[in-house]
């Protein structure tokens, strides 16, 4: 009957959780070692580099990010607990090109940033920066390498699931299952009220980063922001202001370093270019040009038109109202000199 169904895929989905997070060794050992400083690890940079971290190094790093923001002591997060949550979070990232938990560690950093030399923490409450933390980390977990527009085109379920936002509304589910799973509640010491606040600005901020809703939400935040809004302390425009922070944090890929933003392009490039080719084999369709390999000598021009549309503008309007965060709007603006000048070699 119906109450045995539920039960039993009550079990496959704790069976589930329980392959999909960390083991107790590796658990054991992280908990175990020290965590170096934010300083060793240049966390308080806006041109944090992710490369020579080992995989070890990331969740120690992560870590030390949620210390810095006296975190761990402020909701009573158990240290075991919150190790077990971070290794099962990086587990949950597949190993595609660009969309992986290297991102998802850059962008929590990017935001770590934001908040502590961008002097921007001052605007969020401690829950605020434990959501937007947690959010960051899990914001593209169980990502396959494939957008909205491909979930749709191949009827994938998570299209049949949700019709829009799909990929951001699978990302959210998957950060919610390791939070129920054995162990991983890092929120477990919360009051009702603070999980039900804090779970609320993690839904708002993952689904934020689906660019769609930047398009839909960038012009009222540019009006506060011309109206001089300084107070943010509405609901409404609090969680306008994470949205905007989580997109500036997504792509800011795009203010490293020169060598650094060439280098992730081409990730960027490489994972666009096989969901191309699945759109050629799988479905006989003619791939966009941003996701067409035979057409790379356009990039330069594309990641022009990437840095005009979407990036300078929020960056801007960011830098005019907490104005610490300039770096990120000098580093877009040095690298679209670099990309106008490949564009015009082609
Ligand atoms: C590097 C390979 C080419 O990459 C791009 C090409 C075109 C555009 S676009 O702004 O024209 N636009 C975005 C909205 N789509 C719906 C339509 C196309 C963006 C990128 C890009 N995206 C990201 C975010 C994943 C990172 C990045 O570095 N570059």
């Amino acid at each position: 009957n119906a109450c045995k169904l539920m039960a039993k895929q009550k079990v496959a989905l704790e069976c589930l959780s329980y392959h999909a997070t960390a083991s107790t060794d590796d658990t054991a050992r992280l908990s175990e070692e020290e965590i170096p400083t934010a300083e060793h690890f240049n966390l308080y940079s806006f041109t944090f580099v992710d490369f020579e971290l080992s995989d070890e190094d990331t969740c120690r790093a992560t870590i030390r990010m949620f210390l810095q923001c006296n975190l761990v002591k402020q909701f009573q997060i158990p240290y075991q607990v919150l190790c077990r949550w971070v290794l099962s979070v990086k587990k949950n990232y597949r190993p595609v090109k660009y969309h992986n938990w290297r991102h998802a560690l850059n962008v929590a950093q990017t935001m770590f940033a934001m908040l502590k030399t961008g002097k921007m923490e001052r605007f969020m409450t401690d829950l605020e920066i434990l959501g937007l933390l947690v959010a960051c980390l899990c914001h593209d977990l169980d990502h396959r390498g494939t957008n909205n527009a491909f979930q749709a085109k191949t009827e994938s379920p998570l299209a049949i699931l949700y019709s829009t936002s799909t990929m951001e509304h699978h990302h959210f589910d998957q950060c919610v299952m390791i939070l129920n799973s054995e162990g991983n509640n890092i929120f477990q010491a919360m009051s009702t009220d603070d999980y039900r606040a804090v779970m609320r600005t993690v839904e708002n901020a993952i689904l934020s980063t689906d660019l769609a809703m930047y398009f839909k939400k960038k012009d009222s935040f540019k009006e506060l922001v011309d109206n001089g809004e300084f107070d943010w302390q509405s609901e409404s425009k609090k969680d306008l202001l994470c949205g905007m922070m989580m997109t500036a944090c997504d792509v800011s890929a795009i203010a490293k370093p020169w060598e650094i933003q060439h280098k992730m392009a081409k990730l960027v490039a490489d994972e666009f270019f096989d969901q191309g080719d699945l759109e050629r084999m799988q479905l006989n369709q003619q791939p966009v040009a941003m996701m067409d390999r035979e057409r790379k000598d356009e990039l330069p021009q594309m990641q022009v038109g990437f840095i005009d549309v979407i990036c300078l503008p929020l960056y801007k309007t960011l830098a005019d109202t907490f104005p610490w965060i300039q770096p990120l709007y000098d580093g877009c603006a040095s690298n679209r000199s670099h990309w106008q000048d490949l564009a015009e070699k082609v």
